[in-house]
């Protein structure tokens, strides 16, 4: 579980975050939900340690991040594992060895034949064992995702964190990544955190949502409470929301057809 408490974070006296209180919970997926500029991704960087609240305190599992030792945040760093906006493979090198970096840099104990069978472990389990020695300008944007996805898990994270996963995909693609986080969540008790303002993502994998509005926490709860929620700000955010997917479900529920249609097409993703 990740406990975030008071967490405070201004810009030239423009103050961002607002005293945010919330828990990510172990196992599940966490959506951290809320309209552009609400703070999703500065809280984010401030979690991962990508900058410093100026009030508040991060723990992992009980140990406090946020000012610690210098040898255990690292040791919190090496437990995370980043779905960056845009993939950010590193284009010069191969589908394959952008999922060997992080086992280099961080498992420095691997033999390079161990390296290789966890990376073809890692890209097998999203859906990509035929595209290892292919580079990232060869591969679609929902493909860069998945290795963006192997390459975070490789190192065996206990943290995921995913930063607008759905951004720049179309509305199937963006099912399929979504059901890889989720699946991968639950499959290793992982627990993730998901960037988005995405309510499609909400219907989805939403375990645990916590939305966010001018630097404010001021929703959370589960999937299934979100579209009662009686907030006025997040009643708001819900129905000017494209509900595509919720539709997509209530008809898969109701008729059983589109979630056949569209199953055949997720291989090519
Ligand atoms: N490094 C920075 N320096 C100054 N201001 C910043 C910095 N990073 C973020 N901000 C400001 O903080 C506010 C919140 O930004 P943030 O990126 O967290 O929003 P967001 O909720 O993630 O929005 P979006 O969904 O559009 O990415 C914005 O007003 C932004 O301009």
């Amino acid at each position: 579980m990740i406990e975030v408490h008071n967490v405070q974070k201004s810009f030239d006296g423009n103050q961002v975050l607002r005293g945010i209180n919330c828990t990510f919970e172990t196992g599940k997926c966490n959506l951290l939900l809320g309209g552009s500029g609400t703070g999703k991704s500065v809280l984010l960087q401030c979690i991962v340690g990508l900058m410093k609240p100026d009030i508040g305190s991060i723990t992992f599992d009980g140990t406090v991040f946020t000012n610690n030792k210098v040898d255990i945040k690292q040791e919190i760093r090496r437990k995370i594992g980043m779905l960056f906006q845009g993939s950010a493979l590193f284009d010069s090198m191969t589908v394959a060895e952008n999922v060997e970096f992080p086992l280099k840099m961080l498992m420095t104990e691997m033999s390079r034949e161990e390296r290789l069978d966890r990376v073809e472990f890692c890209l097998k389990r999203v859906g990509l064992e035929n595209a290892g020695t292919k580079m990232p300008s060869e591969i679609s944007g929902g493909m860069k995702k998945r290795v963006g996805i192997a390459r975070a898990i490789a190192p065996n994270c206990t943290y995921l964190f995913c930063d607008e996963p759905n951004s720049g995909l179309d509305p199937l693609t963006s099912i399929k990544i979504d059901e890889l986080i989720h699946e991968i969540t639950h499959e290793y008790g992982i627990t993730t955190v998901v960037v988005t303002h995405d309510m499609n993502s909400v219907i989805e994998i939403g375990d645990h949502i916590i939305f966010l509005y001018k630097g404010q926490k001021l929703w959370d709860g589960n999937k299934d409470e979100i579209l009662n929620a009686k907030v006025p700000e997040l009643k708001e955010f819900i129905f000017s929301s494209s509900l595509v997917r919720a539709a997509k479900k209530v008809d898969d529920e109701t008729h059983g057809g589109l979630a056949a249609a569209t199953t055949d097409e997720a291989i090519n993703i």
